[in-house]
């Protein structure tokens, strides 16, 4: 039985995202804060943490990314994609709304339905979208944009369902634990994370990306985040189609090693949409092996 934090409170998108990825016995618990998820894990409060880590429409959740880069490093496990429906809840019997709350990456996400349907309504930033159904329920928020589940933690009401201006957006969501265990096995559709902190100089960065192009590596995923010690400098965040165990991917890791000054590897892990890895013509596992043994060979005298 593991012990999963997750981004709460209870009601979240990332509630959901933990019970897919949540085996049968784990006890999920909810903390206010990704920070504070991670921070679990690392205290070793908990076995794993649940988070979101990137969205269709908004991108990436900086919280997350700059959580992973930052003090001991963790591992992603696991993924979950969520669709991402928003519902609006309000008090019973509310028949003006002045104020409306959720977590930034979800207002994002309904700004044009609160600008038809809520005219003139200040929108708020709240710690996640059940926090905003919480301020709500307080009086402290006239309406909360939450994940339909929502309305069945809190005692609100739906005012509107399905208010999100870009259909078919989704989250994706990672557990993530403490290094030290086995990696989870190859399957083929893996997705593999590393941050590395370039030189600051002309073409570090397309040096990096033409070591994965070169490999025949295919990019899932590339964010900046300023390293912040220093302005101007940036940590870039890759996600790509591959595992370590495969010598390609372990390879280009190799090469990512040498070329920068800080690489933290992040996991690898099967990818929750099933896209099995493209591999480029000659950049397969099997010629990976095969030209490294024809090197070995010729160096030891065997062939000319
Ligand atoms: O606040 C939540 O419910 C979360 O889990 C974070 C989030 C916010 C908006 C879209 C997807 C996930």
């Amino acid at each position: 039985m593991a012990r999963i934090a997750y981004f709460g409170p209870e009601g979240t998108f990332t509630e959901q995202a933990a019970r897919a990825l949540a085996g049968p016995g784990d006890e999920l618990f909810p903390v206010e804060t990704i920070r504070l998820a991670l921070a679990a894990v690392r205290r070793g409060e908990a076995d794993s943490a649940c988070v979101p880590v990137e969205n269709s429409v908004e991108g990436p959740v900086p919280a997350t990314l700059d959580g992973l880069a930052e003090q001991e490093p963790l591992i992603a496990v696991a993924e979950s994609l969520l669709p991402v429906h928003f519902s609006v809840l309000v008090r019973p019997g509310t028949t003006r709304i002045e104020t409306v709350g959720s977590h930034p990456h979800a207002l994002a996400q309904v700004r044009q339905w609160i600008e038809v349907n809520l005219p003139g309504a200040r929108t708020l930033a709240s710690s996640s979208t059940a926090a905003a159904a919480v301020s709500v329920q307080a009086g402290e928020l006239d309406a909360a944009v939450t994940a339909p589940v929502a309305v069945q933690h809190y005692p609100l009401e739906v005012l509107a369902t399905g208010v999100n201006d870009v259909d078919d957006a989704r989250t994706r969501f990672l557990l993530l634990r403490r290094p030290g265990l086995p990696l989870p096995e190859p399957t083929g559709a893996d997705r593999t994370s590393v941050v590395a902190a370039a030189a600051n100089r002309t073409g570090a960065l397309a040096e990096l990306l033409a070591e994965l192009a070169g490999r025949g590596i295919n990019l899932t995923r590339l964010d900046a985040r300023p390293a912040r010690g220093n302005f101007g400098e940036y940590r870039f965040f890759f996600d790509f189609e591959g595992h370590i165990a495969e010598p390609r991917i372990g390879d280009a890791l190799a090469a990512l090693r040498r070329r920068c000054h800080e690489v933290r590897f992040l996991g690898s892990h099967p990818r929750a949409d099933g896209v099995r890895a493209t591999v480029a013509p000659s950049a397969a596992n099997e010629d990976f092996v095969d030209a490294a043994a024809w090197v070995e060979a010729v160096r030891n005298g065997d062939l000319a």
